[in-house]
């Protein structure tokens, strides 16, 4: 049997999200830095005949039926492009929470190509790739190479890796399910329909206080219609935003998770204790961002 390949689908963190326009088909132009986080679930493929997929971990029942898993939707978009891929038996350990705004099934799905790519010896840039990352869903591209980068367009559209000071955050996450199209339609733009609400900034990377300083310039738009979706993210948010040494508090994505910035590991740990000690049925962890 040939060896096992196995890579880690970390957690995708919208940093910002501006929201800049809504096309004719009705997708949304945005502009977001996303980093990633050390949590993540775990991917790991079995070459071999075929194509097949057996998920478990501690969220693996949320994930909805195997047969829709972003993992299988990936590699056969990837296999409908390169005449003789080879596959193999996928097994997913899940470990994030579901319809979180942290990116689970896109990061599980790029995390799938990345050990096809491996396997078939093809580049993470060959066109077919990046094809496959598209399709399969808008956060698949930014989640194929997983370092953090200014992220434009509906998601294709990607920056170059950026060498993130230390960001010491905290991830919570109240356990309710959030749908991102629920999100976007309380978002409330006509297809078409242009904003002004571009943000440019010089980042500065120097040191993560200077970094936070840009951050809080900035914003999520998701976060209000989220709100209206899921009230309890407001709940996360204060309570994060009240932890000692809590720098910025701030949904990712389309919600609910929220996540808090510190300046030190040792504030983030004793945040996150003191998040868990309030919501011991929450899902929360402290993590470096890169
Ligand atoms: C909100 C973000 O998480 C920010 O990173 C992403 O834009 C969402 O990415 P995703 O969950 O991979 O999105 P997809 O699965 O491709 O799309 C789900 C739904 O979200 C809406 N959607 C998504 C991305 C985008 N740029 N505009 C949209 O309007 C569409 O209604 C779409 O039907
Ligand atoms: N591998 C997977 N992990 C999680 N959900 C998956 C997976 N494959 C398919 N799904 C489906 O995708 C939907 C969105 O789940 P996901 O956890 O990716 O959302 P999200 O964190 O809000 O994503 P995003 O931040 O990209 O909007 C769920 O309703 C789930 O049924």
């Amino acid at each position: 049997m040939s060896q096992p390949l196995a890579t880690r689908a970390p957690a995708k963190i919208n940093l910002t999200l501006h929201v800049l326009g809504r096309r004719t088909d009705g997708y949304h132009e945005l502009e977001s830095l996303v980093a990633f986080a050390e949590a993540g679930d775990e991917l790991q493929l079995v070459p071999g005949p075929g194509l097949s997929l057996e998920v478990s971990g501690p969220t693996a029942a949320l994930a909805g039926n195997d047969a829709d898993n972003l993992v299988l939707k990936a590699a056969r978009l990837l296999a409908e492009r390169v005449e003789g891929l080879k596959m193999g038996a996928f097994h997913l350990v899940k470990n994030l929470p579901v319809a979180a705004g942290i990116g689970g099934g896109s990061s599980d799905a790029a995390a799938a190509l990345r050990l096809l790519a491996e396997l078939n010896d093809l580049p993470l840039s060959h066109p077919a790739m990046r094809e496959a990352a598209c399709l399969t869903g808008a956060d698949v591209p930014v989640c194929l190479e997983p370092k953090a980068r200014m992220m434009r367009g509906i998601g294709e559209e990607l920056g170059p890796a950026l060498a993130l000071p230390p960001l010491l955050a905290v991830l919570v996450n109240p356990r309710v399910p959030v749908e991102t199209p629920a999100v976007f339609k309380a978002f409330g733009l006509q297809p078409g329909q242009p904003l002004d609400a571009a943000w440019h900034p010089v980042l500065e990377m120097t040191s993560a206080h200077s970094l936070l300083g840009n951050l809080k310039a900035a914003r999520n738009d998701l976060e209000p219609p989220a709100l209206n979706v899921q009230p309890v993210i407001g709940e996360a948010l204060e309570l994060v935003a009240r932890t000692e040494g809590c720098r910025l508090a701030r949904m990712s994505g389309s919600g609910a998770t929220v996540f808090g910035l510190y300046e030190d590991s040792q504030s983030a740990a004793d945040a996150a204790r003191s998040i868990l000690g309030r919501r011991p049925d929450w899902w929360v962890e402290a993590t470096r961002l890169r």
